[in-house]
C-alpha cells in the first residue's frame, strides 16, 4: 500500500441545533479531517471525533493535531504497509490517543479499499446492503419539546429513540416519553452522570421497558456498573468505559454490561472495532455503532462498520440532514424508513466535496513522505 502525503484540516461546522448531554452543549462542531493521497491521485479520508474540549474523553482537536503531527504521522511515513490492519500494531506503543489513531487508520482503510476497487464495508467483511438506524436526542429545554422531537423522528422512521438523561432530567422524562409512545424502542444515555449512590433512583428506570441504559456510571468504571447491573433488569450498555477488545472482555466477564456501543474513534480504529465486534459476537453480546455527531466522512465510516453481522441493534448513525444544512460529502447520508442503503462504490462510497470542505476549513497542513 503506497501513499505519498497526508493532509490534516482543522474544521468548524455549525450544527442545525445545539446538542446537549450531561457533560455539556455543542453548537459548533470542531474536528480534524484526514486525507491520505497516493501517486494515482486517489484519496483516503478519515475524521477524528475528538471534540474541541475534553468533556467526553481526554482527547481534543488540539491534542489530536499534536499527536498526529509529532508521533503518528512520522510512524506511518517510516513504514511500508501491506494492509490497513497493520496500522494498529504500528501505533500500539503509543498510549491511548485513540481518536487521533483512528482518524489516520480510517483514512488508510478508505485508501486501501479504493486501491482494491471495493467498498470499505466489503473490505471489512461486512455483509449487509442496508443498515437499521436510530437517533440520539439531546437534553431539551422542556419535556414538551422533547416529545415533539420524538414524534418527528418516529414519524421519519427511526428504528429506536435514544434520549439523553442526567440528574434532574431522567425518570420523569423517560416516563413522559414512554407514556406518549408506549410501543417504540426506547433507551436512555447518561454519559456517566451518576454514581452508585443513585442506585435506587436508577432502578426506577426498570419500569419503562427500555432496550438499555447507556453508561450510567463513571467513564472509567466497570466495577460499579457490575454492581448496578446485578440490581437492574434493564440491560446496561457501556460506551465511555470500552476502549479495546480487552476492555470489552473484562466488562463482559465481570457482568458490567449486556450490550456494547462500539465507536470507531473511542477504540482506536476500524481494526479494533472489528475485534470487539468479533469477541462480542462470539459471546452473544449485541453491539451497535455509536455516534459522535460526525460530519460525512466519519458518518460514512460508521455506515461501513455497521454492515458487520454482529451489529444487531440500531445505531446512532442518523441522516446527514439531522445535523447539517450541508454535509461535506455527496451524496449525503440519507435515511428512509429507518434504513441507510450501504453504498457499493469503492472506499467509503460517499465523495468528499472539496469546495464545501474549503468553506469549513480553519487551517491545514500537509506532510509528505
Ligand atoms: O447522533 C450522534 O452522533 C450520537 C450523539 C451522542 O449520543 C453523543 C454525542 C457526542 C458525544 C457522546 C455521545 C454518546 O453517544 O454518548
Ligand atoms: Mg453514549
Amino acid at each position: 500500500m503506497k501513499f505519498h502525503s497526508i493532509t490534516l484540516r482543522a474544521m468548524q461546522m455549525r450544527m442545525k441545533a445545539p446538542f446537549t448531554t450531561s457533560f455539556g452543549t455543542e453548537w459548533d462542531k470542531h474536528f480534524i479531517l484526514v486525507e491520505v493521497r497516493d501517486q494515482e491521485g486517489r484519496s483516503g479520508w478519515g475524521e477524528s471525533v475528538a471534540m474541541k474540549e475534553p468533556l467526553y474523553n481526554e482527547e481534543t482537536v488540539g491534542t489530536n493535531w499534536l499527536m498526529m503531527k509529532d508521533f503518528l504521522i512520522p510512524l506511518l511515513c517510516q513504514k511500508t504497509l501491506q494492509h490497513p490492519q497493520e496500522v494498529t500494531a504500528i501505533f500500539s506503543h503509543i498510549r491511548r490517543n485513540n481518536m487521533a489513531k483512528s482518524a489516520l487508520e480510517g483514512a488508510i482503510w478508505d485508501l486501501y479499499a479504493k486501491q482494491q476497487g471495493i467498498p470499505l464495508s466489503r473490505a471489512l467483511g461486512g455483509e449487509r446492503s442496508e443498515i437499521e438506524v436510530g437517533i440520539s436526542i439531546g437534553i431539551q429545554e422542556s419535556v414538551e419539546k422533547l416529545l415533539s422531537l420524538v414524534e418527528q423522528y418516529v414519524t421519519e422512521g427511526y428504528r429506536r429513540i435514544k434520549i439523553k438523561i442526567k440528574p434532574g432530567w431522567d425518570v420523569d422524562v423517560v416516563a413522559a416519553v414512554r407514556n406518549r409512545f408506549p410501543h417504540i424502542q426506547l433507551m436512555a444515555d447518561a454519559n456517566s452522570a451518576y454514581t452508585l449512590r443513585d442506585m435506587d433512583h436508577l432502578v426506577k428506570l426498570d419500569q419503562f421497558d427500555l432496550m438499555m441504559v447507556e453508561q450510567p456510571l463513571a467513564h472509567d468504571d466497570i466495577i460499579d456498573h457490575a454492581a448496578l447491573q446485578k440490581r437492574m433488569k434493564t440491560p446496561i450498555c457501556l460506551d465511555e468505559s470500552i476502549h479495546s477488545r480487552e476492555d470489552a472482555r473484562k466488562a463482559v466477564e465481570l457482568g458490567s454490561c449486556r450490550i456494547i456501543n462500539i465507536k470507531i474513534g473511542r477504540v482506536g480504529g476500524l481494526t479494533e472495532a472489528r475485534r470487539i465486534h468479533d469477541y462480542c459476537r462470539d459471546k452473544g453480546i449485541p453491539v451497535w455503532c455509536g455516534g459522535m455527531l460526525e460530519a460525512g466522512v466519519g458518518r460514512a465510516h460508521n455506515v461501513a462498520l455497521t454492515t458487520l453481522p454482529g451489529f444487531t441493534l440500531p445505531g446512532d448513525t442518523a441522516a446527514s440532514s439531522r445535523y447539517w444544512e450541508q454535509d461535506i460529502i455527496q451524496p449525503e447520508v440519507t435515511v428512509e424508513k429507518g434504513l441507510i442503503q450501504v453504498p457499493d462504490r469503492p472506499g467509503i462510497g460517499y465523495e468528499p466535496v472539496r469546495e464545501i470542505i474549503d468553506q469549513f476549513t480553519l487551517y491545514s497542513e500537509t506532510f509528505r513522505r
